[in-house]
């Protein structure tokens, strides 16, 4: 289970952007979170992804209640959650090339050897040539960036995606093609997904169920 219990965050104490924001997914589930614009959802994504510290409340990871974000996280929980972003430039290091990108995460846990296996696999996956793998972000499309942060989010092969607005700025054919592949995964691999968007004729097609931001943060 995904489960956060009343969470606040933001990023000055006094003013904080959720307010007891709780919400449960069971193993395997998908949910689409549905809200408007500058209502806080990035902000909860990078919470239960253990990227952002909460100022109250707890986030539990089968079974397994969160100690510390970011840096702080226990690897074993870090690593069961795969995230993907809206903008993959701010997502990438400009330096790297592409399959260094999608292998970062197997450098960070000293499982190396393992790259060059798991980078053609998924670069198959998710349809980035060897050509592209060899470039670097400024020399590849959006999409083409945006499949190479899926291929990272994968490579742990994490029990958990969080994708917060992963197909935002992608035309119709790439981001039916990188839901396509989250879901490929899904179907192997029995994780669960939080989508966060505001597009919900997309989230109630991909998501088993999709709740809206009133429902699960503010005043209760
Ligand atoms: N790093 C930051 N520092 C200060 N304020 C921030 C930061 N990131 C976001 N905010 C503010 O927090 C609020 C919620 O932002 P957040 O990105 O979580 O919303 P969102 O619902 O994901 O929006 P969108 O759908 O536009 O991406 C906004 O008012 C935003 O300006």
């Amino acid at each position: 289970m995904l489960e956060l219990r009343d969470i606040t965050a933001g990023y000055e104490r006094r003013r904080p952007v959720v307010e007891g924001a709780r919400l449960t997914l069971h193993p395997g589930e998908s949910l689409g979170l549905l809200g408007p614009s500058g209502c806080g959802k990035s902000t909860l994504a990078r919470v239960a992804a253990l990227l952002h510290r909460p100022d109250r409340g707890t986030v539990t990871l089968d079974g397994h209640t969160a100690t510390g974000f970011r840096h702080r996280a226990p690897r074993s929980l870090r690593t069961a959650v795969g995230v993907v972003f809206q903008q993959p430039r701010l997502a990438a290091d400009p330096r790297m090339r592409l399959r260094d990108l999608v292998a970062e995460p197997l450098r960070a846990t000293g499982r190396r050897a393992e790259a060059a296996g798991a980078v053609a696999d998924l670069a198959g996956r998710v349809g980035l040539g060897a050509d592209l793998l060899d470039r670097r972000p400024h020399e590849v499309s959006d999409g083409q960036l945006q499949r190479a942060c899926l291929a990272r989010a994968l490579v742990l092969r994490p029990r958990w995606l969080v994708c917060d607005e992963m197909t935002a700025m992608l035309d119709a054919s790439t981001a039916a093609a990188l839901v396509g592949v989250v879901e490929e995964y899904r179907a192997d691999t029995g994780a669960g997904l939080l989508a966060v968007g505001h597009d919900p004729v997309l989230l109630r097609r991909w998501c088993d169920r999709t709740a809206h931001w009133k429902e699960i943060a503010g005043p209760h």
